[in-house]
């Protein structure tokens, strides 16, 4: 059986991606993921992103490219991320979260982002300009003293 695909948006503006906190189901609850959600029967997923940012942000949104990958969910759920750019409105935490919080590329780290959300938006902080890569450096180079 091919697994279901959970649609997110990487909401760009200025420079800045938009990172939501989810407010449920509890085992997600306050960490952060790209808001979107199910596809619905005989929707792609553009569509299903322009819908989902519309309940749960209130905003209009256009899609644009995909951003390549597809990260694994919970069994049988897989999830692809389209960028999104915003068309009108201003997004308001109205579903499923109940923060929302608008980050440049150097403060990605600053979120507590559900795991398998990291890879996802690893690959969407290269749309996003200038500051060090996410995650940041894991190990440090040192100093030659010799
Ligand atoms: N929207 C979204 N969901 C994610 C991400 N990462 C992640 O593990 N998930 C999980 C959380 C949920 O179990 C599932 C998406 O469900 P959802 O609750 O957002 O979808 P939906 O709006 O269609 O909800 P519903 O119809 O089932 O109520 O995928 C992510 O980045 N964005």
């Amino acid at each position: 059986m091919t697994d279901r695909v959970v649609v997110a948006g990487a909401v760009l503006d200025e420079g800045r991606l938009l990172a939501a906190r989810r407010s449920a189901p509890p085992e997600l609850a306050g960490r952060w993921e790209l808001p979107g959600g199910k596809l619905e029967q005989g929707e792609t997923p553009p569509q299903a992103l322009v819908r989902e940012l519309r309940e749960e942000l209130g905003v209009e949104t256009e899609p644009g490219e995909r951003i390549p990958g597809e990260w694994p969910l919970a069994p049988g759920y897989v999830l692809q991320v389209w960028t999104a750019r915003l068309v009108s409105g201003e997004p308001r935490p109205l579903e499923d979260h109940d923060e929302l919080r608008w980050l440049y590329r150097h403060e990605l780290d600053t979120v507590d982002w559900l795991d398998q959300d990291r890879p996802a938006v690893a690959e969407a902080a290269r749309h996003l300009p200038g500051g060090p890569p996410f995650p940041g450096p894991v190990t440090e180079v040192p100093a030659d003293r010799s």
